[in-house]
């Protein structure tokens, strides 16, 4: 093979070679190896200029492998400046303090001669400098070579393609995530839009609850709901399980307070046959039952102590085992708990363990009074008639702007649930086709109407409760009150024949709570 064409075959084989490279950073490797093998280099240094023009980045270098060209006594500021190639010698060099150059003759073996090269884009932008070192100082020989000039060539336009495709791949993450961003935005716009047909209110806590659930249901975080009786923590539960992508799996509902301490760990934990007296067949848990889905616990502030022990051992590693069983399972569930209790206070009675409270409320939701929002009462007014209409196949139109007036007057000590047996009740006294009158709302406060006969304006204050005319002989409140709330439950029931359902909702308790207290006070069915 003669010389020309040993040349041509090489200078082949070093564009092929650079051509491959698909990030910077080798491409100036390759590009700096080639050239100390081409050319018989001691060293060769690729350096990066920054987007601020005044900084040279080298990542072959130890460190600091930047130099900072702002101060014009820097002999590659003086190159920046110029754009012209020059010849530096090591009598030159060792003249120049500047800490980050030593460091780079140093790296260099110090040699005799220096050829700093800047290269241009096809813009005319200086790219970066090529710093080649050598202890021979004749650099015509090399630099007059149509195929060092050629390789040049090369790696400039492919350093500006490298510095292009960067770009694009930055411009492109970066519309990647504004999109992102927008996408998430309209759909958490539209996952509240549909939760606002469930979870009903036009107030500002309201609004906010509801993006707050969306954003809870994207997530996999243990949700604590918070807030008085009555106020929608049912609703809210529901909430973020139908908008996770657990909705199409189950959403296991239990009552902590409703069912008995004995027997509320065998109904979590499930249990093998014989597992105790009276298990005659093995029994799945709620636990396993919640696999692929939500776990609400309900009235959690009702939970045993021992048995809060046990579930934060679930919580940790979603592993139980059955009352009886060898074998542990596991079951992969997002846990919804609910309380009207102040946990905090709890926590420091004794009663509820402060690292559950933290397992618990990892997305703590809280659901204002609806005293709080009475924005809120007219849409709600016009969803629980809706919800009437639908249910009976009849019922009123809407509700007149007094009837709304004489709502806004009282204070709903059970929230929502108050405000729907009120309506529903007017819904009963109302013509189909009309609007709810004033009239025919039944606000009813029994804790307030205890030695009280105060009336509000455009409403009717009645109590069913028996009356409490002698509390002389009261000598202890406590068992006083209970008797109160036994005899109130007891008369309820009696008013609708036992229905523990009915009387449960008009006295705007969850039936489950109704239950526990019929068994506390040992209340018989009517
Ligand atoms: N924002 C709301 N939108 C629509 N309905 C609501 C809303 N808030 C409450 N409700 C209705 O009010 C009633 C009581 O609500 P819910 O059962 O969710 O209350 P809760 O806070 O869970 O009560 P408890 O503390 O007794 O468990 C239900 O019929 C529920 O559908």
């Amino acid at each position: 093979m003669g010389r020309m064409q040993m040349e041509l075959h090489t200078g082949i084989e070093l564009a092929v070679a650079l051509t491959r490279q698909t990030t910077l950073p080798d491409l100036l490797k390759t590009a700096t190896a080639q050239l100390e093998n081409t050319f018989g280099l001691t060293r060769c240094w690729a350096l990066e200029l920054d987007l601020s023009g005044r900084i040279l980045h080298c990542s072959n270098l130890p460190e600091p492998g930047e130099f900072d060209c702002g101060d014009f006594s820097h002999p590659f500021a003086h190159l920046l400046q110029t754009g012209k190639a020059r010849e530096l010698t090591r009598a030159a060099s060792y003249r120049l303090d500047h800490l980050s150059f030593q460091s780079l003759i140093e790296a260099s073996d110090r040699p005799k001669s220096l050829w700093l090269e800047p290269l241009r884009g096809g813009d005319g932008r200086i790219l970066g400098i090529l710093v080649l070192c050598r202890d021979e100082p004749d650099w015509s020989g090399i630099t007059a070579q149509p195929l060092y000039c050629g390789l040049l060539q090369l790696l400039t336009h492919q350093w500006v393609s490298q510095l292009q495709s960067r770009d694009q791949v930055w411009q492109r993450r970066l519309l990647k995530r504004s999109l992102d961003n927008l996408h998430d935005a309209e759909t958490v716009r539209k996952r509240c839009e549909i939760l606002a047909r469930t979870l009903v209110g036009p107030s500002e806590s309201m609004t906010k609850l509801r993006a707050q659930v969306v954003r809870a249901a994207g997530s996999q975080l243990s949700v604590l709901v918070q807030g008085e009786t009555g106020c929608g923590k049912d609703v809210v539960a529901r909430g973020v399980h139908e908008l996770s992508d657990r909705a199409g799996g189950p959403m296991v509902v239990v009552n902590c307070a409703a069912i008995p301490d004995s027997l509320l760990e065998s109904e979590l934990f499930g249990h093998t046959k014989g597992a105790f007296s009276g298990a005659d067949q093995a029994k799945e848990g709620l636990l396993a039952q919640a696999n692929g889905g939500t776990l609400f616990l309900d009235e959690i502030g009702d939970m045993p102590m021992a048995l809060q022990s046990k579930l934060l051992r679930v919580l940790e590693s979603r592993q139980f085992r059955p009352l009886g069983a060898r074998q542990e399972q596991h079951s992969d569930f997002r846990l919804v708990a609910a309380t009207h209790q102040p946990l905090r206070q709890s926590i420091k009675d004794g009663s509820f363990r402060r690292d559950l409270f933290y397992r618990l409320s990892q997305f703590p939701l809280h659901v204002t009074s609806l005293s709080e929002r009475l924005d809120d009462l007219e849409s709600l007014s016009r969803h629980f008639i809706r919800l009437y209409t639908e249910r009976e196949g009849t019922g009123p139109l809407g509700i007149s702007s007094h009837a709304l007036q004489a709502l806004s007057t009282y204070d709903f000590p059970g929230n929502a649930r108050e405000l729907r047996n009120i309506i529903e009740l007017a819904c009963l006294q109302t013509p189909t086709g009309d609007d709810i009158q004033p009239e025919v709302l039944r606000l009813t406060d029994l804790f307030a109407e205890l030695g009280s006969t105060e009336k509000h304006e455009g409403a009717t204050f009645t109590s069913e409760a028996p009356a409490v005319s002698d509390t002389d002989d009261i000598r202890d409140l406590k068992a006083a009150a209970q008797a109160f709330e036994a005899a109130v439950i007891r008369d309820r029931l009696r008013q609708y024949g036992g229905n523990r359902a009915q009387a449960a909702e008009s006295l705007g308790l969850p039936k489950r709570t109704l239950a526990h207290k019929c068994l506390k006070y040992q209340v018989a069915e009517a």
